[in-house]
């Protein structure tokens, strides 16, 4: 089936650009993590979370894409980005 194959072309190119866009939000991440332990600043910022996962719900619902879905994705990287801070802090 060729239309199976093109959608699966398709699907991987989406994957590799989703990880290399994964890989720029971590180096900007990790530069944060050095300068909040630098600051003695706290790993993680509920109040900006709370702007993010707002923004990122409304641009998921006009994008069509479910907003519960949106903030589950956004909160697993983030956990991650936490995670990374609380060692940067050792
Ligand atoms: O903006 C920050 O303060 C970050 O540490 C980055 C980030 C994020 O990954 O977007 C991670 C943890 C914070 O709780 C909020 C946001």
């Amino acid at each position: 089936m060729a239309e199976l194959l093109e959608l699966r072309g398709s699907i991987d190119n989406i994957d590799a650009a989703l990880v290399h866009l994964l890989a720029e939000r971590f180096k900007c991440t990790q530069k944060v993590g050095r300068l909040k332990a630098e600051h003695r600043l706290p790993p993680a910022d509920p109040s900006r979370e709370k702007v993010q996962i707002e923004r990122l719900r409304a641009l998921a619902a006009d994008a069509r894409l479910d907003p519960d879905f949106a903030e589950k994705f956004l909160n697993f990287i983030i956990t991650e980005v936490i995670r990374h801070h609380e060692a940067l802090r050792q």
